[in-house]
């Protein structure tokens, strides 16, 4: 029989803590004590909110039954632990969780408040009267001895107390727990239930008191610690369990167990200030709950959705292994889910209630516990001997090895563990020394690492200025590129406004050949229209307005330049044709005129041959019939009046007859004449587009092409332009320097011979001669300043020439001019040398010799100068024909374009 986990939930009122914390209440109860019936609690999840806001910001979970703060501890018990109390003594394995966020009460639901010791020892032999705040368990045990007692029958019952700490299980009512360390199997014996704990202890309790004194001692060694939600909070997750073996018909045991299950909060680790080991703490106990959730979860989507999932995690901790059985497997389980109303627990609240609801749809099959075929004697015979031989081994090993209170098994065990944790040791050792080598190895990694760090960061600061570098480089090339930019925009403009005057020309000269063609048709069809009333100049007006196409044709082609090749081919080809058109048109003309000179000869020869018979007919009326004179006048008239009938009726059907003839003949002339016509226009403007089309393509890559080679050349003259510059005006002004000193060391050495020699000569002697030569000495110096600062100025305007004007003319003349005026300063042949200075000691030497030489240093350089731009010329004229090729040819292009337009 299937049956769903049952979800209680039990809601606490406020704690001291959250009161102080001023912590609003944000759950909503049905009740403050009790409610089933699907009931439902409703989570608000924003306090500031009312109303409708406030419907859509709450969440409401259904569950079995709700309690309230309330509800005390025996309505509890009766409402939820009764029914399952009452299964169990009917055979059924159960099981009661409790599950929630630390400190919300899941302990003092399951244990409760209070020393049971107290309480026994007021009630003597007597049940023991339990404290009002006593918990499920305790209650349990007390209403168990005498449940049993009223039934009158044999049993037994065996308590164990298990807890799962950090993932390590312990046996509660063990005192030497450590030693016997508790391992789970899955087992097949039945008495077990598919899980067997070896070494753990069930002690046999034969009342209530014995009962909650096992409790007692277990809860005593739980591990328990204070964190910031709770004084005495549980670290670890708790199982009492009572196994019963109840005498049945038959003398058949029936075995079943209820298991009691206090877990460890599920809890926050940052909120509850856990560090260290009780971090650790929190993280095994989220662990083993976060798979219990998971167990939850899958179970929960294979009930509802009736499901696939196969799996069910609970091999992944040993929480959900212990409580396999009671969650989907054999057991009646109900889940106490404990939660805090205040505002602070809220998203634990909703996390635990997200779990129960889900834990709701989870169907367990409880069956009847297994009944053995044994008596109560075998079962207590059993375990006792069991005992019996363990003390006896103890005994035995007691009196052979003096005084070790251990049997041999325990000393073997002892053995094997030592041998254990040597090979541990070992283990530990060599893994030691692993880490080790690990250790040299990363600080060996650590230091080459170090060294590619140092190498890296040069690395990256020369990437850094290379960068920098090239964003100069960048910034300078957007420049030019701007410059460039704006040229091919204006050399744009110009092709649209090209590509404009080509599209008028050529509307201009599509309507050209249109007119022409339409007065042609328009002359043809008076010629035509002519025709129909005077026959006699028709050929010669068609012979006319021939020619005068033909004229205007040849005109046409006479002016169509090379660019319009085609349209005066084409205007070649109609010409060729229309000799043969016209002699087709005057053939035409010929065959009508014939046709109607053998018209009018045949009415001529009707007309005499009526007129000879009205004369016949006359001369016979007036011989033979005079008497009758007003007959015959009559019949004269009658006779008459037929015959210009007839006549009138012959002539108007003969009119009639020709005009059709006439406009059959000129229709069929003039489709041919229009055609011919048209075809020859057609293909005109076909071919004259094309061929506009393919030269203005050709116009556009020939100027694009000059465009990129004045680009370029003009690129690579700027750059090299902008470096010399620099180099010349620092050059410059070095040799200007450099030249300055000279010429002061050669006018302080002139002056210094001049006093030399001033001082030896006897000026008594030669007054005169000393004059003079001082006066030509005064003149050199007077000179070489003239000279000087000539050459001062003209260092001067190379300089400002150098600096000025570099792209107000051709950058190569600039280039050319000063790298021969540095050529001619830096030149040694032209420079004063020092040596040279100082072996002028005389006189002689000093004065009108030198004063050439420091000219010559002057006009040599003009001369340089100007030999250098000389060599410079052809390219400058190379450059400027360039130039001036180009402006020829869009000039050209233009008046052939504005030329044909004309036309
Ligand atoms: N329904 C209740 N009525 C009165 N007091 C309660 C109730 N629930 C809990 N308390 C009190 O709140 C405190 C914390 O409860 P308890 O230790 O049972 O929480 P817990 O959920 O077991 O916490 P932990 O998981 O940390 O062990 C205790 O002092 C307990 O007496």
């Amino acid at each position: 029989m299937d049956s769903n986990i049952q979800v209680v939930v039990r809601c606490r009122g406020r704690n001291a803590r959250e009161i102080q914390a001023k912590s609003p209440v944000m759950v909503e109860l049905p009740s403050d004590t009790f409610s089933s019936a699907d009931p439902s609690i409703t989570v608000n999840q924003n306090q500031q909110v009312s109303g409708f806001l406030n419907s859509m910001n709450s969440k409401t979970y259904s569950v079995d039954q709700i309690y309230g703060s309330q509800a005390d501890q025996q309505l509890l018990f009766e409402k939820v632990a009764m029914p399952l109390f009452q299964d169990f003594l009917n055979g059924i394995n159960v099981t009661i969780l409790a599950y929630g966020q630390t400190g919300t009460g899941k302990t003092y639901t399951m244990c409760g408040n209070g020393d049971f010791d107290v309480d026994m020892k007021d009630s003597g032999n007597e049940e023991p009267h339990l404290h009002e705040q006593a918990g499920i368990i305790p209650r349990v045990l007390g209403e168990l001895f005498s449940a049993l007692d009223r039934m009158d029958s044999d049993y037994v019952v065996k308590c164990s107390f298990i807890e799962l700490y950090n993932e390590e299980l312990k046996d509660l009512l063990n005192d030497d727990s450590e030693r016997n360390k508790l391992r789970m199997f899955e087992s097949k014996r039945p008495v077990y239930n598919s899980l067997f704990i070896q070494n753990l202890q069930e002690k046999y309790i034969n009342n209530t008191i014995e009962g909650l004194s096992i409790l007692q001692k277990g809860l005593m060694k739980r591990k328990t610690a204070s964190t910031k939600l709770n004084d005495v909070s549980s670290r670890s997750h708790t199982i009492f369990t009572i196994n019963l073996y109840k005498k049945g018909e038959n003398d058949l045991f029936k075995v079943s167990k209820i298991n009691l299950a206090d877990l460890a909060g599920s809890e926050n680790i940052n909120r509850s200030g856990a560090v260290n080991q009780r971090a650790k703490e929190a993280g095994s106990i989220n662990q083993s709950l976060l798979t219990l959730g998971r167990v939850i979860n899958s179970l929960s989507e294979k009930s509802t959705l009736s499901s696939s999932v196969s799996h069910i995690p609970y091999r992944e901790s040993k929480l959900t292994r212990l409580l396999q059985d009671s969650i989907g497997g054999k057991t009646k389980t109900t889940l106490i889910a404990t939660i805090s109303p205040a505002k602070m627990n809220l998203e634990e609240t909703i996390s635990t209630l997200e779990y129960a609801s889900r834990a709701k749809n989870i169907q367990n099959k409880p069956q009847l516990g297994q009944e053995c075929e044994t008596t109560l004697k075998k079962i207590l015979l059993k375990d006792m001997s069991k005992e019996i031989t363990k003390l006896n081994n103890e005994l035995i090993a007691t009196r052979s090895k003096n005084g070790i209170w251990m049997d041999e098994k325990n000393y073997q065990s002892l053995i094997d563990e030592n041998e254990s944790l040597k090979a541990d040791l070992t283990e530990t050792k060599s893994s030691v020394n692993g880490l080790q080598a690990k250790i040299e190895q990363l600080t060996e990694i650590k230091r080459t690492s170090e060294t590619d760090m140092k190498k890296y960061r040069t690395q990256l600061q020369d990437c850094d200025s290379k960068i920098k570098d090239f964003q100069l480089n960048e910034l300078n090339f957007k420049r030019q590129m701007e410059y460039y930019e704006q040229k091919v925009n204006e050399l744009n403009d110009q092709i649209k406004k090209v590509n404009e005057d080509y599209r008028v020309s050529e509307l201009r000269l599509n309507r050209i050949v249109q007119e022409g063609i339409n007065s042609v048709i328009s002359q043809i069809d008076h010629i035509i229209t002519d025709l129909r009333d005077s026959r006699d100049d028709s050929e010669e007006k068609i012979s006319n307005t021939m020619l005068e196409f033909e004229q205007k044709l040849q005109k046409n082609k006479d002016s169509l330049t090379v660019s319009t090749n085609s349209a005066a081919s084409q205007i070649e080809k109609l010409l060729q044709h229309i000799p043969s058109l016209m002699n087709n048109i005057v053939k035409g003309f010929s065959t009508f005129r014939t046709e109607i000179r053998n018209h009018d000869n045949k009415v001529e020869k009707d007309l005499s041959r009526s007129k000879s018979l009205n004369n016949a007919l006359s001369s016979y009326i007036e011989k033979d019939h005079l008497q009758q004179a007003n007959l015959n006048s009559n019949i004269e008239r009658i006779i008459s009046e037929k015959i210009n009938d007839s006549i009138v009726q012959s002539k108007e059907a003969m009119i009639a007859k020709f005009r059709e003839f006439v406009d059959t003949s000129c229709k069929n002339q003039e489709h041919l004449v229009k055609d011919a016509l048209h075809f020859f226009s057609d293909s005109i403007i076909t071919s004259e587009k094309k061929n506009l089309t393919d030269n203005h393509d050709r116009w556009r890559q020939s100027t694009d092409k000059i465009h990129d080679d004045i680009g370029e050349e003009t690129k690579e003259l700027c750059s090299g332009y902008g470096v010399f510059e620099k180099k010349s005006s620092d050059l410059i002004k070095s040799t200007a320097e450099d030249i300055s000193s000279k010429l002061s060391t050669v006018v302080n050495a002139d002056i210094k011979s001049v006093s030399a020699m001033a001082s030896k000569i006897d000026l008594k002697e030669d007054i005169p001669t000393v004059r003079a030569t001082m006066g030509s000495v005064l003149n050199k110096d007077a000179h070489l300043c003239n000279s000087w600062s000539a050459l001062k100025t003209r260092l001067g305007e190379i300089q400002t020439h150098a600096t000025k004007d570099h792209f107000q003319s051709s950058p190569t003349s600039h280039v050319t001019h000063i790298s021969s005026s540095m050529e001619e300063v830096k030149s040694p042949s032209h420079s004063i040398s020092p040596r040279r200075r100082t072996k002028s000691p005389s006189v002689t030497q000093v004065s009108p010799r030198k004063s050439p030489l420091k000219r010559s240093s002057t006009s040599n350089l003009n001369s340089s100068v100007l030999t250098l731009q000389k060599s410079k010329i052809p390219q400058l004229q190379r450059l400027n024909s360039d130039k001036e090729n180009i402006t020829a040819d869009l000039k050209r292009r233009r008046i052939e374009d504005s030329g044909t337009v004309n036309e």
